[in-house]
């Protein structure tokens, strides 16, 4: 599971995993969130209403969910369960309430924090993204600030300095976890 503030590049390490290692999983997440442009719905997310959202926390459908930056997120349960069945791991890219809920759950998921190289750089990547307005930008460094201070909740932390080295880490992660502490 990977987690991290916004704007570090997580979206970026993950599409880089999918394009060199095209046969490790990731969970497709539910979001009320309005596409940006250039998402594919059922690609990078599925987008739903806020009615539909309800309905599925109702039929306990989720395996997580969380309110992040006024929209509401969440990890369909069903296609996760499916693929563990099957032996190989899952990658769920998630922020932090919803990372603590699946420890709760799932106490032998390994959890990965993304960081950035430096405050200064994350504040450069999320605004060179450009695709929320400053204030916006402005909300999700405040929730980053507390991201960060919860990194050692985590079991690793890759620092995403380059963008093939940290997608490597994170695949040898996912195929190799190292042994449980004492
Ligand atoms: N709890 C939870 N968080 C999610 C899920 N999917 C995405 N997120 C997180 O929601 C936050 C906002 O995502 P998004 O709006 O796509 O912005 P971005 O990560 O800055 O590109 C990020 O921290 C994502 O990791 C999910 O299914 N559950
Ligand atoms: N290692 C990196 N070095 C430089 N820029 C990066 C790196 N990783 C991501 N970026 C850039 O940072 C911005 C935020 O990345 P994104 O993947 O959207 O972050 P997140 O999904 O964590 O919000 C994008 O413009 C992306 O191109």
């Amino acid at each position: 599971m990977l987690s991290g503030p916004s704007g570090v590049g997580k979206g970026t390490v993950v599409a880089e995993v999918r394009r060199r290692h095209p046969e490790v999983w990731v969970s497709v997440s539910v979001t009320t969130r309005k596409p940006r442009p250039g998402e594919v719905d059922g690609e990078h997310y599925l987008f739903v209403e806020n009615d539909y959202f309800d309905w599925l926390i109702a039929q306990d459908g989720l395996l997580e969910w969380a309110e992040y930056a006024g929209n509401r997120y969440g990890t369909p349960v069903a296609p996760v369960e499916e693929q563990l069945a099957s032996g190989s791991p899952a990658l769920l890219e998630i922020e932090l309430q919803g990372a603590r809920q699946v420890r709760d759950r799932a106490p032998e998921a390994q959890l990965v924090f993304l960081a950035p190289p430096s405050w200064g750089e994350l504040v450069s990547r999320l605004a060179g993204r450009g695709t929320e307005a400053p204030e916006v930008q402005s909300r999700r460094l405040a929730l980053a600030q507390a991201e960060l201070d919860a990194a050692g909740e985590f079991d690793v932390v890759v620092v995403n300095d380059d963008v093939a080295r940290a997608a490597d880490e994170l695949v040898s992660l996912l195929t190799a976890p190292p042994p449980a502490g004492p």
